[in-house]
């Protein structure tokens, strides 16, 4: 039994434009469905170009309606308040083909007598009192059309698979069981899949890429996924991407502030760093692989975002001490702004255009001073209130002065990028890394993402983090994010360190 994924990559005149995420899989048996195919990949469109029976989709109602004038026909459906025919997206009230000055409405298929007799007398004696009604005989078929893609998919699973399953139970499905069956299915084909693909083994390289088998369709693993109304360009064969984060990545970026500073030391292709910056918050976004960085521009360029993301290739502890590195113009004046901007080694993915910086991107830079912010060019010292500021001007902040949030997703060693553990490799980052003459206003919390096995407890986990700090952690919060093993032993889990207090602020600072 392995695991993997059925991803499909969707294309519409040669852009990427929709996906099917994760349908992931453990592995009953495989049938027949690829008997012929098994170990190549599979030809979509010959596939595709089985037949499917779509008449077996028909269902047929045989109904009753009332013919009534249209004048009277808002008040009857209000007394006919649950006696109406009631089916997504289809209306209970249309026009009657042979008179336009009537309407029909259709009763549900719960009235089964001509005479209304199923219908409270009450109810037919205040319509019988609104006016004339007719009561006409009413056929109705759903068909192919009308039933929703996971409907269809459902019923064309082959024998073995439940009919009735459930999207989870799906998800379980091995994705050679349902190839087929979604390849026939129109509503897929609607998307445009290219490419199915199949997650084999575990991810093991720094990166955390996923290794895929393609079952069919292109060499082609580039799609664009959408979250939370941003979208993502991304190929899978070179960077990591984890649709069922979704909820923790809208979750976490709920606590920023427009305005706020916020640092991603292991950004991927930027699911915090994308809606931060549509939130207005000044985003520091770095990852090592450069794929991923590749894809973090792309999409900040697509989601309009470009101007409030500083993107950086690097290792994630120099990453973090070039944001703490004070320029020699501070040190000489502190009146005086930066005459280069940080991260000079850094590639921004800002790219300048009047345009777009006149309007859309035209943004409140939020309540910083509320929260004893000072960080931004171009104004916003002490005394001073919330500021329009364009795009362009506010992409660039002191981040040694200030920082509000630091995320570090890389969940298998993020606990010892805080600080030097007994027996792993020396990345201590946060000691000695601000400098507290310069730095204003509270310190970061650190969002440290980690695993857990079912032995530990929080608490466990947040000595281990004070150990790597060598500090207390006041105010630590802890919150679950999913579990990540069948077995239920380890579980993804996520905690918040509130550093800005007492023996800690001493230490780090
Ligand atoms: C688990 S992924 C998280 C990506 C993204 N935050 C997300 O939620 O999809 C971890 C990322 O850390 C990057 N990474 C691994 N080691 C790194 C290092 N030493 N410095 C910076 N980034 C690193 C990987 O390339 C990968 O994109």
């Amino acid at each position: 039994m392995g695991s993997g994924a059925l991803e499909m990559n969707c294309k519409k005149n040669g852009e990427a434009e929709n996906s099917l995420n994760m349908l992931a899989c453990q592995a009953p048996a495989c049938d027949n469905l690829l008997s012929d195919n098994n170990d190549a990949v599979v030809d979509l469109e010959k596939l595709s170009q089985k037949h499917l029976d779509e008449s077996k989709f028909d269902v047929h109602f045989k109904l009753w309606a009332l013919r009534i004038p249209c004048q009277h026909c808002k008040i009857a459906s209000q007394i006919l308040d649950g006696y109406l025919f009631d089916k997504p997206r289809v209306k209970p009230i249309i026009e009657d083909p042979t008179c336009d000055k009537n309407r029909f409405l259709i009763l549900s298929d719960k009235v089964q007598n001509q005479d209304l007799s199923d219908i409270p007398n009450q109810k037919v004696d205040e319509l019988n009192g609104l006016c004339k009604i007719e009561v006409v005989s009413y056929s109705l078929t759903l068909g192919y059309s009308y039933w929703s893609a996971d409907y269809v998919l459902k019923q064309i699973l082959p024998i073995g698979v439940e009919g009735n399953v459930t999207k989870k139970q799906m998800r379980n499905l091995d994705c050679k069981v349902l190839l087929q069956p979604c390849l026939l299915c129109k509503e897929y084909g609607k998307r445009r899949i290219k490419t199915i693909v199949n997650k084999v083994g575990t991810i093991t390289n720094e990166f955390r890429v996923p290794e895929f088998e393609i079952l069919a369709g292109e060499h082609n693993m580039i799609t664009e996924v959408k979250q939370y109304g941003a979208t993502f360009r991304l190929d899978y064969g070179l960077v990591y991407w984890n649709s069922r984060l979704e909820h923790e990545h809208k979750r976490l970026v709920s606590m920023f502030q427009a305005g706020e500073t916020v640092c991603d030391m292991f950004a991927g292709i930027g699911p915090f760093a994308i809606p931060a910056g549509q939130k207005g918050c000044i985003v520091y976004a770095n990852d090592l692989n450069p794929d991923s960085i590749h894809y973090l521009r792309i999409n900040a360029k697509i989601n309009k975002v470009d101007d409030h993301i500083n993107a950086c290739n690097m290792d994630a502890r120099k990453f973090m001490s070039q944001l703490m590195e004070v320029p020699n113009t501070e040190v000489t004046s502190a009146h005086l702004p930066p005459k280069v901007p940080i991260l000079d080694s850094c590639q921004t993915c800002r790219i300048q255009d009047s345009a777009d910086s006149n309007s859309e991107n035209e943004l409140l830079t939020g309540n910083g001073e509320a929260h004893g912010i000072s960080n931004l060019e171009g104004g916003r010292g002490k005394g001073s209130t919330n500021k329009r500021m364009r795009g362009s001007e506010i992409c660039v902040t002191k981040t040694w002065e200030h920082i509000d949030h630091i995320i570090m997703n890389l969940p298998a060693s993020a606990v010892q990028f805080l600080g030097n553990l007994s027996g792993t490799p020396l990345v201590d980052v946060f000691r000695g890394l601000i400098q507290k003459k310069y730095w204003k206003g509270c310190l970061p919390l650190i969002h440290c993402y980690c695993f857990i096995r079912a032995t530990e407890t929080p608490e466990t986990i947040i000595a281990v983090a004070e150990s790597a700090l060598d500090a207390p952690i006041q105010d630590s919060k802890f919150h679950r994010v999913r579990d990540v093993a069948p077995n239920k032993e380890d579980a993804l889990k996520k905690m918040v360190h509130n550093i800005a207090l007492g023996d800690a602020e001493e230490k780090i600072a």
